[in-house]
């Protein structure tokens, strides 16, 4: 299984429970692990035989400045959803933390993953 990763994808969005988490964005932390519908990209070099990551940043940092999730799990799930239906990624594994949200605790967050059910 080949897989495009994204470390540390840094972002700011609107995600919370409480109510001033809807009014002030604050910065969330991704990582993604993408497995690929091919390997044929690494044969023929060609970016049209490839998953475009750069595609998949532009579509997540558009989810992230339209949206409100209350909870990480619900911004995790919904990433996971699009990159299975719309990349055609058999398999993926989300991550998201909060940055320093409570004391003595530098990041936290929650880690899916899922599979398609056409593969
Ligand atoms: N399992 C979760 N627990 C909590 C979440 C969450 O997203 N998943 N969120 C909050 C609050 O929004 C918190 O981050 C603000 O300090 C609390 N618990």
């Amino acid at each position: 299984m080949d897989i495009i990763f994204l470390h540390d994808f840094k972002a700011k969005t609107h995600i919370g429970i409480y109510p001033w988490e809807k009014k002030i964005a604050q910065t969330i932390e991704l990582n993604l692990e993408i497995a690929l519908p091919t390997n044929r990209a690494c044969f023929t070099d060609n970016i049209s035989d490839a998953l475009d990551y750069s595609l998949i940043i532009e579509r997540i940092n558009d989810v992230l400045a339209a949206r409100h999730f209350g909870l990480l799990e619900a911004l995790a799930e919904h990433i996971a959803q699009i990159i299975l239906t719309e990349f055609n990624s058999p398999w993926v594994k989300v991550s998201v933390a909060k940055l320093g949200i409570i004391r003595g605790i530098k990041k936290l967050g929650v880690c899916i993953e899922r599979k398609s059910l056409t593969y």
